[in-house]
């Protein structure tokens, strides 16, 4: 005993000291400010998690959001949270999809990491045992229509704003898991017609296809209906709710489960093609002169 504390005395001195060398206080001084976070989480009485994306200026989706954005859900699940309302900070756009400058002349470990960030993130939006809902509060195109279309429901402030997979716009092909999201949602033939022209849909025409829920007039409403929407399952036995969300998810949860490495193959090959860089570069510039 006696040596334990006469240990902990010497360690306490040391530390102490240490505090006040020349060494810590330049090591202190240089420390960075933590970086801010890109999506924060609060948790009301209920116990219903509002998850807001926030990356201004338009929450384009980089690996350090969908890192964040995966993190949020597992945490949320190990605290066994009644509900998921996933919105955004932003007044004007959900999410503007996946940040071009993360697939923009890419180094290849972080394209690679970039991919299997969302493709896992992903997978633990859209399987998660947890009710889940967007409050569409702005744009989402491409991967921002994904994330909601991930979700139960989805609720969106109208009649401004537009949501849809617009990949083919791009030049680009969605993948088969938003191809199965979409189809999930408006059904075969809706969204054979809304990817093959990658169509950008008001948020009317969005709600006359399915392809959101319901459309509201401002945010407090799609939190509001979004409150509703996962209070009915109070009443519902959870794992009767996780079996039957967990079974009528399968053709997307399993294709993942089996197709992720290829997928990502697929991704990387083709985002470094030359007219595939060309044609992002000539996008980012072209979204900067409309300004
Ligand atoms: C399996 C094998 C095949 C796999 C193939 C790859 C599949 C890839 C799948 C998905 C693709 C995507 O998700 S790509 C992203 C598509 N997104 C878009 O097309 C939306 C682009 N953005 C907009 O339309 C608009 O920005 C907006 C309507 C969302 C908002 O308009 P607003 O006027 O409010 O803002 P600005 O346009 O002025 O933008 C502000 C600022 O943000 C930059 N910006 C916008 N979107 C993105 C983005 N997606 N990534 C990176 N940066 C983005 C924009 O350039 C402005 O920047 P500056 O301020 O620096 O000029």
């Amino acid at each position: 005993m006696a040596v334990v504390c006469r240990n902990l005395r010497a360690f306490a001195q040391k530390t102490s000291s240490l505090r006040c060398t020349p060494n810590f206080l330049r090591l202190y001084s240089q420390s960075k400010p933590a970086p801010p976070k890109l999506v924060t989480v609060d948790v009301d009485k209920a116990g219903v998690a509002t998850v807001t994306l926030d990356r201004p200026p338009v929450n384009s989706l980089n690996t350090g959001l969908l890192e964040e954005l995966g993190v949020a859900i597992k945490d949320l699940e190990a605290n066994k949270t009644r509900g998921i309302i996933l919105t955004s900070s932003s007044n004007s756009v959900f999410s503007a999809g996946l940040d071009i400058l993360e697939m923009y002349e890419p180094k290849k470990q972080n394209l690679s990491l970039f991919w299997t960030t969302l493709q896992n993130t992903w997978l633990s939006l859209y399987r998660t045992s947890i009710p889940t809902v967007a409050a569409i509060n702005g744009h989402a195109p491409a991967g921002g229509c994904l994330l909601a279309l991930s979700c139960e429901y989805r609720v969106m402030v109208g009649p401004k704003f537009t949501i849809g997979l617009n990949e083919t716009q791009l030049g680009i092909v969605a993948p088969q898991w938003f191809m199965i999201c979409m189809k999930d949602a408006v059904g075969r033939r809706q969204a054979e017609m809304a990817l093959t022209a990658g169509k950008m849909f008001s948020t009317q025409e969005a709600l006359n296809i399915g392809l959101i829920d319901k459309m509201v007039s401002n945010k407090e409403e799609a939190i509001a209906e979004a409150q509703k929407f996962i209070a009915q399952f109070a009443k519902i036995p959870p794992l009767a709710r996780r079996m039957t969300k967990e079974s009528i998810r399968q053709e997307g949860i399993k294709y993942m489960e089996e197709n992720a490495i290829d997928d990502l193959k697929a991704f990387m090959d083709l985002v470094v093609q030359p007219n595939i860089q060309k044609g992002l570069g000539m996008y980012l510039e072209a979204m900067k002169k409309s300004k």
